[in-house]
């Protein structure tokens, strides 16, 4: 792979015909504002949109910003407490909004994350579930992806004794479009520790976010 992250060797495509060079820190490709903006008129031109029209001249900003809101979750601090209580029952904060980006058409999926955990030696401020969240789900990726990142993270950050993730999304790349299922779901589930090994947990957990579907 190159710098900016292409594999060398590949003809330039449009964008780079037109001038468009991805800004590239640390390995990973950083946000340019000014190329979204270009890229994005030159899609909609190539669409065959007339970017003359007044009700248009803005589209190619409102689209890079927006394209960027929805790929950029914001980071923020992880703050936990001591577990002075001891308490070892499952904490589960329930049916956290949640919206990404599927990475293979750039449309959005959108719906609900429960997001649970069996404490360690530290719990965590109740807010950080929703946080972290949208801190993961705010990029391109898969759903299982997504639900696999937040509880690694969970897992790294608390070390408790079991983390459980289920999310329930509607991808609109299969609901507007495409194979046209508006009311197909999808779920997917990741767990560690005690709530993937120890089946009372296990079925616990399930049972809770289950009563949610
Ligand atoms: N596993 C998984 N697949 C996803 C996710 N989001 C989108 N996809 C799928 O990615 C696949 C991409 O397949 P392609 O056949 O290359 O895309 P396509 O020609 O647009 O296919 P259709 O969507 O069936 O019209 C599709 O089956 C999507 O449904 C996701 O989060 N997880
Ligand atoms: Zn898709």
């Amino acid at each position: 792979m190159s710098r900016n992250g292409r594999s060398p060797g590949r003809a330039p495509g449009l964008l780079e015909r037109n001038g468009f060079r991805p800004v590239v820190t640390n390995n990973r490709p950083a946000v340019d504002l000014a190329a979204a903006e270009q890229a994005a008129g030159l899609l909609l031109n190539a669409l065959g949109l007339d970017l003359a029209d007044e009700n248009l001249a803005e589209t190619p900003r409102r689209m890079a910003h927006a394209l960027i809101e929805m790929t950029n979750g914001p980071n923020f601090e992880l703050t936990t407490f001591p577990n002075d209580e001891g308490y070892d029952e499952l904490v589960l904060v329930q049916n956290i909004a949640m919206q990404s980006v599927c990475e293979h058409h750039m449309l959005p999926f959108v719906g609900v994350a429960h997001v649970g955990y069996l404490p360690g030696s530290r719990i965590l401020g109740l807010s950080k579930f929703a946080r972290m969240v949208e801190l993961h789900a705010r990029r391109p990726q898969t759903q299982e992806r997504l639900t696999k990142r937040i509880a690694d993270h969970l897992q790294a950050e608390l070390d408790p004794k079991g983390v459980g993730v289920v999310i329930e999304a509607e991808h609109t790349c299969m609901s507007l479009r495409g194979a046209r299922n508006p009311r197909a779901r999808t779920t997917t589930s990741a767990m560690f520790g005690r709530l993937r090994d120890e089946p009372r947990s296990r079925a616990e957990f399930l049972a809770l976010t289950r009563s949610q579907r």
